[in-house]
């Protein structure tokens, strides 16, 4: 664990996890991931925002002891546990300190890690807590990323505590973002995977960050933020309704027939300056296809009949999409089959809830002949024309 002070009586307490390499048994990190606590002591009252990762507990608590502080306050801002999952070691540390939460992060705490219904302060949405020269605000902020998230503004130093909003799986040593492309891919792909299918409550959330113009920006995952504008600018642009020029072809083959599809199709796309990125999905890892959700116009899925429908694989990226909800507005799905196909009903009904444009879909039988390649221009001849009213 790392102790980085931010400001007199405001410290950043990190455990980096720099050797993670799967969130919650589903997201992939290639950077690790930090967990972040922080301690802001006022003249009279000192509050631990947030606590870090179960395996990270005896890091916080020595971190704890070195600085020799009494915490009077644990703000819980998320339920998830590699937020509040020490808690309880923190309770046991100072049995006098109180969880302060909103009613619904109460209830949470209370089912997930089993904390006494008495040790709690409940706030709501503009409530403020007194530590003496220093006030927090709670800001109740839904949604980014469970229904009971809120965020903690340190009024006089403008610092705002976001848990996991801006935040970055990125194990680093250095308290602030110093490489800006490393931080934002990561940032993007944490956005793409987390925060983007309740993209309409991030979008009121942001909107709330904005009107208390904060100074800092300090989530619980990641890096801090010293210049806010980076990150919510970032986030302004991942969540408008803006879409790039761009098509993501997720693919798999097993006997190579619908790779020759996806071939010719990156070809003509190209061909027409349409940016193309191809995935195999047997290959590629999924936060690569759902960082480029964020803006990509068009996605098109190449899968071949088996046991009537789409391949496992694209079965299982099919229901990734209908789940994160990119603001992608046209979806195609082109595969060979072998004798009998309901790949297209199947595909269509996942997608359903999207209320996708679908792009009439080019199955065929066996291995591409001509007429066949033909079919795949035409379509990229399609969203070129479907481009070019983005
Ligand atoms: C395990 C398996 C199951 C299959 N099930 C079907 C099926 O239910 N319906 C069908 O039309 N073709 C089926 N096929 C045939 C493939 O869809 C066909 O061979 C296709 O051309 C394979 O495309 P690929 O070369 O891109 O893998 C199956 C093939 C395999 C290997």
């Amino acid at each position: 664990m790392s102790i980085k002070k931010i400001s007199e009586g405001v410290w950043s307490l990190r455990s980096n996890d720099w050797d993670r390499r799967v969130f919650d048994e589903l997201i992939s990190l290639p950077y690790g991931t930090t967990y972040n606590a922080y301690l802001v002591k006022g003249s009279d009252k000192c509050a631990l925002i947030d606590t870090t990762d179960p395996t990270k507990t005896y890091e916080l608590i020595n971190d704890l002891k070195r600085l020799n502080v009494r915490v009077d306050y644990v703000i819980s801002n998320h339920a998830e546990q590699d937020h509040s999952g020490s808690i309880g070691d923190v309770l046991n540390l100072y049995p006098d300190a109180m969880v302060v939460t909103n009613s619904k992060c109460k209830d949470f705490l209370i089912d997930l890690l089993h904390i006494d219904s008495d040790k709690f302060l409940v706030v709501k949405e503009g409530d403020k807590l007194e530590l003496g020269l220093k006030t927090l605000q709670f800001k109740i902020t839904p949604w980014v990323h469970w229904p009971e998230t809120m965020i903690t503004f340190l009024e006089e130093e403008k610092i705002l505590f976001t848990c996991d909003f801006f935040g970055s799986h990125l194990a680093t040593s250095e308290l602030y973002v110093t490489d800006e492309s490393l931080v934002y891919m990561a940032a993007k792909r944490y956005y793409s995977e987390i925060m983007m299918p309740f993209r309409n409550n991030v979008r009121k959330n942001l909107e709330i960050v904005k009107s208390l113009s904060p100074k800092i920006i300090a989530p619980s995952h990641g890096p801090v933020y010293q210049d806010p504008k980076f990150i919510v600018n970032a986030t302004e642009d991942w969540i408008s309704d803006k879409v790039k020029n761009l098509v993501l072809i997720p693919y798999v083959s097993m006997h190579g027939s619908t790779k020759i599809l996806v071939e010719r199709l990156v070809q003509s796309l190209t061909d027409l300056n349409i940016e193309v990125i191809q995935f195999s999905l047997t290959k590629t890892d999924i936060g690569e296809i759902a960082i480029h959700m964020v803006d990509a116009a068009t996605i098109v899925l190449a899968t071949p009949t088996v046991l009537l429908g789409p391949h496992p694989a694209a079965l299982y990226a099919t229901y990734l999409v209908s789940a994160l909800k990119p603001k992608t507005k046209y979806f195609g799905l082109i595969g060979s089959y072998g004798w009998g196909s309901k790949v297209v009903d199947i595909v269509s009904n996942m997608l359903s809830p999207l209320k996708p444009h679908i792009i009439s879909p080019v199955l065929i039988k066996g291995m591409p002949k001509d007429e066949d390649l033909k079919k795949i221009d035409d379509l990229a001849i399609q969203i070129s024309g479907l481009h070019k009213n983005l």
